[in-house]
């Protein structure tokens, strides 16, 4: 019940009135049952019986009445609850997206996002039930059936208490069926959630998957999934409809047992059956009430879970946290600083080991070695998408740990392997880097990387809209349309990691060539794969398994035969020098890709 009342609480106030037209409606509808019912009375004994022609319009005026009182209360109670449960759905998602923002790059490296956005979107709807369906039972079921006990006491004690002993095995079976569904409930969205997940990543990689033929084998796992989803299902209802049985089966006994009492007491006592009618009658009528609160009870435990696993994600702590008082970054020149830091992803793992080095401002450093050495991570910790195990890297003196994220993050303009669009159109995707970027600086940044051209060629120019991670636009091209948003970040930093695979040669050449133009005047970092860069880099840093093992410039760095950087030289040429030398296979898109996929069921 804390759930429910973490939800309360959370949102209660605002919908109030909501809320308290809502059971006004729901009253209304039990009430004017209960006014139709009653006038049945009247009916047959005043028209039927005692032939009062008189009577007939009115009862039929408040027979009417009656029905359009409850048809509009329906009507007013169900869009109400929807509107109401409707606004909750929005509210949490928007809650759990923002939440999901401030969450660090580690949550999202450790969660499929097709599973989370599937398990969201489930467990939503359940705070929306949780609520819409604990005002209608006790609005509406728990006030009818207060009402039929209090007939039934008033007319009969002893019988009613000796009925109500239906209530404790009543309430153990309830319990023990909402223990079980809690658990079900649980495994159910999880399985849902893989298989969701499991679609949506296999049409992601579609090229993968047919280039690989891996077709019958992803729809093999998929339909086990199917399978398992489908059985958890069933046994949800399995569990849930038990109580169907169980409860008729107590209720035979209770009816059974009372009209075998009052039976016995009218034939044999030879008491007067009134009461006893009444009684029955209210008991019959209590039974659909009470099977229904009880349904309830075991339906409002899946929403329960549902409504749990929501505030488990949004009570995770983001981590990469702003410090406490963190001052706004003064960023001018951009000198980047990296103090004997050591970072680890996991516990006795490092990755990067006491490295230091320093990228001066405005000038271009080129950070080189093998596949897995440690060069990515680097540049994910001067963004501080992790925090350092140990050492500080300063920008421009400030320890990055000391200032906001926000302010460290709008001083980088960061281009990646592999650029990443959003949906929205290309002049959409540019402004991102600064949302505050006019027209005309996005056509003028464009220019600059080189994407002017082929985005005019496009059949809206600037307003086409990019497909799926920019699928409509070549990997040049989107790497160029990358850039673009770099240029219009106008930051002081600028985080390059070079795409090779992606491109040919010309296209190679453009991007090289839009790259130049962003660099000048800026502190750049480059994940170095092309010779060109490197050889006109202003500082070299080589990296190996996390240590920093060599740095100067190419011509110092040469001029040792033994060094591993004049290694790279000799056995990758101009191959590119992001590549390994041990033997091991490069891991080319096609590859990581295959990879991501066969991990995906
Ligand atoms: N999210 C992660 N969780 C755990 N380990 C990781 C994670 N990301 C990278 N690693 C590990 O950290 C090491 C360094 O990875 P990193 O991506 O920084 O290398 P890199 O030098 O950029 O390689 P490449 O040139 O192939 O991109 C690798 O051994 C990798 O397996």
């Amino acid at each position: 019940m804390a759930v429910v009342r973490r939800i309360l609480t959370e949102n209660g106030y605002e919908y109030r009135w909501s809320y308290v037209f809502t059971i006004i409606c729901l009253l209304t509808v039990s009430g004017t049952t209960a006014v139709t019912a009653l006038i049945m009375s009247p009916v047959v004994n005043q028209i039927f019986y005692e032939r009062r022609g008189d009577l007939i319009a009115w009862i039929c005026a408040a027979i009417l009445g009656a029905f359009i009182l409850r048809g509009l209360a329906g009507y007013g109670q169900a869009v109400t609850l929807a509107r109401i449960g409707n606004n909750l759905v929005a509210r949490y998602q928007k809650r759990i997206f923002d939440h999901l923002m401030k969450l660090g790059v580690g949550f999202f490296n450790d969660t499929r996002s097709g599973r989370l956005a599937a398990q969201v979107n489930e467990n939503v709807n359940g705070i929306r039930d949780l609520l819409s369906m604990t005002l209608t039972s006790i609005a509406r079921d728990g006030v009818t059936l207060i009402g039929l006990i209090g007939v039934m006491i008033y007319q009969d004690p002893v019988l009613s208490l000796s009925s109500l002993l239906i209530g404790p095995p009543l309430i153990y079976t309830v319990t023990y069926l909402m223990r079980r569904v809690r658990r079900i409930t649980r495994e159910s969205v999880q399985i849902n959630s893989r298989l969701i997940g499991a679609m949506q990543e296999a049409t992601q990689g579609i090229a993968i998957v047919k280039a690989f033929t891996m077709e019958g084998e992803l729809s093999r796992r998929l339909g086990k999934l199917a399978d398992d989803a489908e059985q958890r299902t069933n046994k949800i209802a399995r569990v849930s409809e038990r109580l169907t049985p169980i409860s008729e089966i107590l209720a035979g006994f209770t009816v059974a047992g009372v009209i075998a009492y009052s039976g016995y007491r009218a034939t044999v006592l030879g008491q007067p059956p009134g009461a006893v009618f009444s009684f029955i009658t209210a008991l019959l009528l209590a039974y659909d009430p009470a099977r229904r609160l009880a349904r309830m009870q075991v339906g409002m435990e899946r929403a329960l879970v549902n409504a749990r696993m929501i505030y488990e994600l949004l009570d995770l702590e983001p981590q990469q946290g702003d410090a406490p008082g963190a001052a706004e970054a003064k960023i001018t020149s951009g000198e980047v600083r990296f103090n004997n830091v050591s970072f680890g992803y996991v516990a006795d793992a490092p990755v990067l080991q006491d490295l230091s080095f320093v990228a001066a401002a405005g000038k271009m450093t080129a950070i080189v070695g093998a596949s897995g050495a440690g060069k990515s991570t680097l540049v994910a910790l001067l963004q501080r998408f992790y925090d350092v195990e140990a050492g500080s890297i300063e920008v421009d003196g400030q320890d990055i740990s000391k200032i906001t994220k926000q302010s460290l993050r709008s001083s980088i303009a960061y281009v990646s392997q592999q650029p990443y669009l959003f949906e929205g159109t290309i002049r959409d995707n540019i402004r991102y880097g600064r949302l505050s970027a006019s027209d005309a600086e996005i056509e003028l940044a464009a220019q600059q990387a080189e994407a002017d051209g082929f985005i005019r060629q496009q059949p809206q120019g600037y307003d086409t809209p990019v497909g799926e991670g920019g699928v409509t636009l070549s990997g040049g091209q989107r790497q160029r349309v990358s850039i673009a948003r770099a240029i219009v970040r106008q930051a002081p930093i600028l985080l390059l990691d070079e795409a090779t695979s992606a491109l040919d040669n010309e296209a190679e050449a453009r991007v090289q060539q839009a790259l130049t133009k962003v660099m000048h005047g800026r502190t750049t970092l480059v994940i170095a794969h092309r010779l060109s860069t490197v050889v006109n880099a202003d500082h070299i840093v080589v990296l190996e398994q996390g240590r920093l093992v060599e740095q100067g410039t190419h011509a110092s760095l040469m001029a040792d035969p033994h060094s591993v950087y004049a290694r790279f030289h000799r056995v990758q040429g101009n191959k590119g020098l992001g590549l390994v030398d041990d033997g091991k296979p490069i891991q080319t898109p096609v590859r990581r890709a295959k990879k991501a996929v066969g991990r995906t069921l």
